[in-house]
């Protein structure tokens, strides 16, 4: 019973450090305007009576948006703090991150318009 007890509390502790991460996240700046992205794509999506199906796409492009972005921002403190100076390999790592971030971006964008072309 006890460890049960312990651990739902450790669950509790890491979905705080989570929910601390996410906030984080609101610092960043490419963060913010994605966030604002996907704020237009659903408020567009409850304008134009979007089909369930239709749902579930801009849902999961946005979700692997953001989580992309995270992850980038996660590689860009971490790179900061191992090599603070100017180092050939971490710019590397940075633009590459930052790369990965734009593919997913670029292929959201289209799959929102094929989306949202079909009603209008
Ligand atoms: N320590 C470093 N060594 C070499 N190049 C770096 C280094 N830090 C940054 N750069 C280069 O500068 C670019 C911008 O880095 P920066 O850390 O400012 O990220 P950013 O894309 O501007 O993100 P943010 O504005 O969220 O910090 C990197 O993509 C990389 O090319």
């Amino acid at each position: 019973m006890l460890g049960i007890k312990n651990s739902i509390n450790k669950n509790i502790k890491s979905y705080g450090y989570a929910l601390k991460g996410i906030y984080m996240l609101f610092e960043e700046n490419n963060f913010r305007i994605q966030l604002l992205a996907a704020t237009i794509a659903i408020s567009l999506g409850f304008r134009l009576g979007i089909t369930a199906d239709h749902w579930l796409i801009i849902i999961a492009c946005i979700g692997v948006v953001l989580m992309a972005e995270a992850g980038n921002t996660a590689l860009e403190k971490l790179c900061d703090h191992l090599h603070p100076q100017q180092h050939e390999v971490i710019g590397k790592v940075k633009d590459l991150s930052a790369g990965a971030v734009l593919i997913v971006a670029f292929a959201a964008a289209i799959i929102g318009t094929m989306v949202f072309w079909q009603y209008f």
